[in-house]
């Protein structure tokens, strides 16, 4: 049995689209949810579906194991962002090598980095009045938004399209498409 983690800030629609797929699959679960905010929706969703989480503060999450030893209670073998606002430390990755995946809501390399999320990124796309955005899944390194690239789906944009229906757009890809690639990763990865 493969056991994911899932770290998200907010909202929690693609967590909640992870779960849901994962919740009749054998082989797969969703056995953590983590999240730096005490009120973030997405810890009520993951408790609905009866789904163990954690709130961590910034001290709890970069200075101690208690993470580390979260992770392991729960025996997680993979770890997913989904809408996670903090940097993942480098202990982290080094624990997790090539089993910590994120998304990110355009087509990187352009418009990721520090400050770049949520609205931000649908306002930066706009902005440079692009006519595509869309999302990308790449596995975490060190750095925001650097490691390598596993999948991007894209959408075209219209001229009257603005943040909020890009946001909508690219979300749609997101949920279409996270689960299933989540799922060929770690298939893929126990060959
Ligand atoms: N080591 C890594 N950690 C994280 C990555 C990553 O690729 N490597 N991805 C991010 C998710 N993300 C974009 O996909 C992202 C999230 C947040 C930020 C950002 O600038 N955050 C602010 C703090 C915001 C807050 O606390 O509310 C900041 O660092 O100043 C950029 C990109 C998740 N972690
Ligand atoms: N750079 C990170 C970033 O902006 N992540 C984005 O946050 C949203 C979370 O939505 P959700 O909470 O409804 O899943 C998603 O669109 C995700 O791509």
């Amino acid at each position: 049995m493969h056991r994911i983690a899932i770290f998200a800030s907010g909202t929690g629609s693609n967590a909640r689209k992870i779960i849901e797929y994962f919740k009749n699959k054998t082989d797969i679960t969703v056995s953590l949810v983590l999240s730096n905010k005490a009120n973030a929706p997405v810890l009520d969703m993951a408790r609905d579906h009866g789904i163990d989480t954690l709130t961590l503060t910034r001290k709890e999450f970069y200075e101690t194991e208690h993470l580390l030893a979260q992770l392991h209670q729960h025996a997680i073998d993979f770890i997913v962002l989904a809408g996670f606002l903090w940097l993942v430390p480098s202990y982290l990755v080094r624990a997790y090598p090539q089993k910590i995946v994120n998304i990110h809501p355009a087509l990187l390399p352009k418009y990721g980095g520090k400050g770049m999320y949520g609205h931000w990124v649908h306002e930066a796309v706009k902005a440079a009045a692009e006519p595509e955005s869309g999302m990308t899944i790449h596995f975490v390194n060190e750095a925001y938004d650097e490691g390598a690239i596993i999948f991007q789906s894209s959408c075209r944009l219209d001229p009257e399209d603005d943040p909020e229906t890009i946001a909508k757009k690219v979300l749609r890809l997101e949920h279409e498409h996270f689960a299933p690639v989540i799922e060929q990763l770690i298939l893929k990865q126990e060959r």
